[in-house]
This record gives structure tokens, sequence and C-alpha cells, in this order.
């Protein structure tokens, strides 16, 4: 690195800024190829006068959007996991997902797919040398055994891949959380407790919300895309039960969901209430419950006993007054963080390895033709093998590392100008 003035080359006795050069020889720089780097101070009237004077030297030209990256995928020093890898990081808002493409723009993931498919093929290479010799001469015994055995166990690991709740591409589009429950509960107000302003408006009438309102938030380092939705009740007026219909299918098809409940409306100091019929049916084992106005109960300590929640997955809290909403906060960021486990098991197999579709859809496909390789027996080698082939084809396609014009375009699209 050289201090240097910047001149501009048509006028060298201009001298636009004081800066830094870099100077990287080919191949040791990103892009692999030749690359050097000018420093200048950050004002815009700076910038401006020396991409000018660069755009005087006749072979310079502003690079397209990704072109960089492209480059240095071209020259082999990423694969598209990588390169995906470092569009997230650029991309990354919060801390999980920025862990995460960290992993895969270092290469983690990389490793992972090129060691599938350097397993599918050496299963491969057994089934040709059985093609070409034929079980017996030259070929010792068992060999066509030998290769199903391992291809059982790809197809082991790839289910393994597979089966991960799609946590990673959860991770990497945000976790869509839906508040529900009864008119009336505070969903409203929660929304507004949880992004720190009044998003959500918030009045004693029950059935003031009526669409769906979404948040985009961060909630102990992981993404949340947090909805709030009508009251869940029967009701004759026609827009608020377009509103209820929205409501449910939001927790339907939420990644995880909320219910807030109303304390003085849900327990008796006597009898333990039912919960609400149109919110029971979208219960399952992973709602997560917030009983809200203890402000307006006498003993808020036991509810979560009287009305069997988990203690790990309920809490008790005035949003009024804020008593219980720090515990809340926490409580439900780790019930969040253990539920799309991230941080505790880094590096390790339980990490999800997928974390684009694109990769989900190649790892199926590769499932499909080791499943049928296994449907053939020693007599159809041949055709046994062209599903392996297809298989480490599938692969390769997660990388890039094999012909791939048609996905290329498509990932390096997205990428900001300059990088
Ligand atoms: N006393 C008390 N009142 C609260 C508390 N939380 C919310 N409220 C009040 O309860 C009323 C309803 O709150 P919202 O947040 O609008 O409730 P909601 O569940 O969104 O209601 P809908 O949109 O009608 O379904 C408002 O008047 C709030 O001020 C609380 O902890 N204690
Ligand atoms: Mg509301």
């Amino acid at each position: 690195m050289q201090r240097c003035r910047v001149v501009h080359p048509e006028h060298p006795g201009e001298v636009l800024d004081d800066g830094l050069a870099v100077f990287f020889r080919a191949p040791k720089s990103f892009t692999t190829e030749d690359v050097l780097e000018v420093h200048v101070h950050s004002g815009r009237a700076i910038v401006a006068a020396v991409l000018s004077a660069i755009s005087h030297l006749p072979f310079c030209r502003p690079a397209e959007p990704g072109e960089f990256t492209r480059r240095a995928f071209n020259g082999g020093r990423l694969d598209l996991t990588q390169v995906e890898g470092l569009r997230d990081l650029i991309d990354a808002e919060t801390e999980s997902q920025r862990v995460m493409a960290l992993r895969a723009a270092g290469g983690e993931m990389r490793e992972r797919f090129e060691r599938l498919r350097s397993d599918i093929i050496h299963c491969l290479a057994m089934v040709e040398a059985l093609i070409d010799f034929g079980e017996g001469d030259d070929i010792e015994e068992g060999v066509f055994e030998q290769a199903r055995e391992e291809a059982i166990q790809l197809n082991k690991t790839i289910q393994s891949y597979l089966n991960d709740n799609r946590r990673g591409e959860i991770i990497r589009s945000g976790i869509r959380l839906a508040i529900f429950g009864p008119p009336n509960a505070g969903k409203s107000s929660l929304l507004n407790f949880l992004a720190q302003r009044e998003a959500a408006i918030v009045t004693p009438v029950p059935g003031t919300t009526r669409d769906i309102l979404e948040v985009s938030l961060d909630i102990g380092g992981l993404p949340v895309i947090v909805a709030d939705t009508a009251g869940l009740r029967q009701t004759e007026d026609v827009v608020e039960s377009i509103g209820v219909e929205r409501a449910r299918n939001m927790v339907q098809g939420s990644d995880i969901s909320l219910c807030v409940l109303s304390l003085p409306e849900t327990v008796d100091s006597t009898t333990p209430i039912r919960l609400p019929s149109g919110v029971q049916p979208l219960i399952n084992p992973n709602t997560c419950f917030l009983l809200n106005k203890t402000d307006l109960i006498s003993s808020p300590s036991n509810v979560r006993d009287v009305l069997g929640l988990p203690y790990e997955r309920a809490w008790t809290v005035s949003l009024t007054t804020g008593e219980g909403t720090s515990e809340f906060l926490s409580g439900f960021a780790s019930a969040l963080q253990e539920h799309f486990k991230l941080y505790d098991r880094l590096g390790s197999t339980e990490a999800p390895v997928i974390t684009h579709v694109r990769h989900r859809a190649h790892l199926e496909t590769a499932s499909r033709f080791i499943e049928a390789f296994l449907q053939y027996d020693a007599i159809d080698v041949v055709l046994g093998a062209e599903e392996l082939r297809y298989a480490a084809q599938a692969v390769g396609k997660i990388s890039g590392l094999i012909d791939v014009e048609d996905v290329l375009d498509a990932v390096f699209r997205d990428f900001c100008i300059g990088k």
C-alpha cells in the first residue's frame, strides 16, 4: 500500500486527493486478476472527481452489478454458495443472518456439497469399473453391494440436510411471526411494544384491527417479520369477517405464532377458563402465549399453572404498566433461538446446510436419482450408473462448478453495483 497523490490522467498537475493505492497482483486478488484499489476520502465531490478522472482512461469502465464477484467466480475463487453467502452478508440485517452468511461465504457449504458430490462420484466410479471389467475377473467380488451401501448412506446424508425444518431459508428471509387472539386482548399494543413505536392503532373498541399489519424487527439477533392480526370472533360485519379470515390464514402460514389473551377475561379466581373458541383450533404445540393485563387482576403469579401452559412458552405481562415485559422479551428471544437453532450448535452438523430454495431443489433431485439407482440390480449397472451421474450433476449445480449458465445470471443479478 502506497500513499500517493491522486491526479487526473490528462492534467497531471491537477491533484484530486491525497490517498492510498494498493496493488493486488494476480492471482492473489478477490477477482484473481490484477487489481488496483485507490483509497480516497469519502466526500461526494472527491469521489465524483476521481471516478470522472478514471473514466478518461481508455481501458476503464464502471463495473456491472456483481461483476467483481462474477469474475471471482469465473476465476475459481468462489463457488456459487460462497457468492450467495457474500450477497447475503452484504444484505444481513441481524446477527443470525450475518453468522450464517459468513459461514457460507467462508466456504463451509461449498466444502459440504463438494464432499457430497465427490462421494457420489466415488460410488459411480465403482459402478463404472463393474461395467468396464465385470465382476469376478479383474474386480473383486461385492463391488456392486458396496456401491449400493454407499449410495444408501449418501441418501441418508442428503435427507438429513433436507429435514432441517427450512431453518436456513427462514433465517435468511425472516421468521414469520403471527400475533393472534380474541379482540381487545392487546395484540396491537404488543406489536407497538415490540416495534417501539405506534405502528398499529390501539383503542378500547374490540375489533379495532381489521387488516394485517407487518413490521420487520430484530428479536434476539433473529430477523422476525411480526404480523398483527384482527381479533378472532364471530361477526356479522363484512369487513371484520374478512379480517378474521385473513388472520386465520396468517397464523396457519406463519413459522411461529404468539397467542395474546387478556387475563381478566381468561381467568377467574376460582375456575380456570377455557381458551376462547375462535383461538382453540389455531393452537399447536409450538404456540407461545402472552397473558396480558396483569394490572387488572389480583393474583397473576399462578395463572400459567391454572391454564396448564408451559413456562418456557408463556409469559404474563402488563403492556400498560410494563410489568413482566423484559422477562417476556428475553424469554421469547430464547424460545425463538431454541426453535430456529443457529447459535448453540454452530459448526456442528445441526447447523442448517441449506440456505436457499435453489439448494433444496437440487438436493431433492439428487436424492431422487440415488433412489432410482437403488432400484436397479447388478444386471442393469449401465442404467444404474446413469442415475448416479445425474445425481452428481444435481449436486454440482449447487456450487456451480459444472455448466450452469442459466442459474448464473439469477445469482449475480441481485448484487449491488461495485461488488
Ligand atoms: N389495563 C390494561 N389495558 C391494556 C393493556 N394492554 C392493552 N390494553 C388496552 O386494551 C385495549 C385494546 O388493546 P389493543 O392493543 O388495541 O388490542 P387488540 O388485541 O389489538 O384488539 P383488536 O385489534 O380489537 O383485536 C386498549 O384500550 C389498550 O390500551 C394492559 O396491559 N392493561
Ligand atoms: Mg388490534
